[in-house]
């Protein structure tokens, strides 16, 4: 995204310690890897924005993205639920397995995959429907079955926003405050019951209370889903994620380790650099 701040300024707080109020880490050994990344490399045109990504992220856990503007944290994302495909400039190599099966096998339907891989993007962008209808999107386009009724208002509670809307479902989404309307998008991404959600800096947009609501919602998410988030503020990758990618400029992983690790103790001076600040 282009419109984002440049993280070495406002949100790298160089005299803070962004340890501070980090989420309890979980013990993630034991977690089943989810999705898997073996040296993928994109293009966009001749153009490479990513260069031989690995990692292996963990089921019901929250993974952040961290790293300065145009190092392919979007990029990377897209690659997950194929969002890529969109551009035609984009090229896509190597493995990117969720629970084993590669996304880019020929005989994976990019919308099937999109239904197990929910997305949420920075600015909130309900349809122009009523609150109902936005969250039962995908349940009829995706012609799944069940009791809408029920599913509506489970992903409405799931999503924190149901107190707020139960008398008003038939109201366009687009009445929403941007903090509800974040959350119904979240609402919308999860009424199709994905495994994985993506979120692209879902609180930039938002004041700080929404942004604190949001932020209590993925860490409740990751009870039920694998949620992974790129985000340019560090103190809420250290407080929400349990694992974190540190992407450098020119589309480089640099380190992936647990949360905690990464901003205590990174195995690299340019990681830690970046984290206190000092980014070069
Ligand atoms: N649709 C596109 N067409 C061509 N180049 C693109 C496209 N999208 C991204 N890029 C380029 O790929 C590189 C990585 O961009 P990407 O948006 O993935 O980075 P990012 O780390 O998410 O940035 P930001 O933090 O600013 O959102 C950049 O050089 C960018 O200009």
């Amino acid at each position: 995204m282009n419109n984002t701040q440049d993280p070495t300024t406002d949100d790298m707080l160089i005299e803070t310690d962004v340890t501070d109020g980090m989420s309890e880490s979980l013990d993630l050994t034991d977690r089943d890897t989810i999705v898997r990344s073996r040296n993928v490399n994109v293009w966009y045109g001749s153009d490479q924005a990513l260069h031989d990504i690995t990692m292996d992220i963990p089921e019901n856990s929250v993974t952040a993205m961290v790293g300065p503007s145009g190092c392919g944290k979007s990029t990377f994302l897209r690659c997950i639920n194929r969002m890529n495909d969109l551009i035609d400039s984009a090229r896509v190599e190597g493995e990117l397995s969720i629970r084993g099966k590669n996304v880019y096998d020929d005989d994976v339907d990019p919308v099937a995959l999109r239904r197990r891989v929910g997305m949420v993007f920075q600015k909130p962008n309900p349809f122009p429907k009523s609150i109902y209808d936005n969250v039962a999107y995908g349940l009829n386009i995706q012609n799944i079955e069940g009791d809408h009724d029920e599913i509506v208002e489970r992903s409405l509670k799931r999503a924190a926003l149901w107190d707020e809307v139960k008398d008003r479902l038939d109201e366009s989404g687009l009445e929403l405050s941007g903090g509800q309307q974040q959350r119904l998008c979240i609402a919308r991404a999860i009424a199709p019951d994905p495994e994985v959600i993506l979120m692209d800096e879902p609180a930039s947009a938002l004041d700080p209370v929404a942004t604190s609501q949001i932020e209590d919602l993925v860490e409740e998410l990751a009870e039920d889903y694998t949620v992974i988030i790129v985000t340019h503020n560090m103190q809420q990758a250290a407080r929400i994620s349990d694992k974190t990618a540190v992407f450098l400029t020119g589309g480089e992983l640099v380190e992936f380790d647990d949360t905690q690790k990464i901003f205590e103790n990174p195995e690299s001076q340019r990681v830690e650099d970046y984290i206190t600040g000092k980014f070069g």
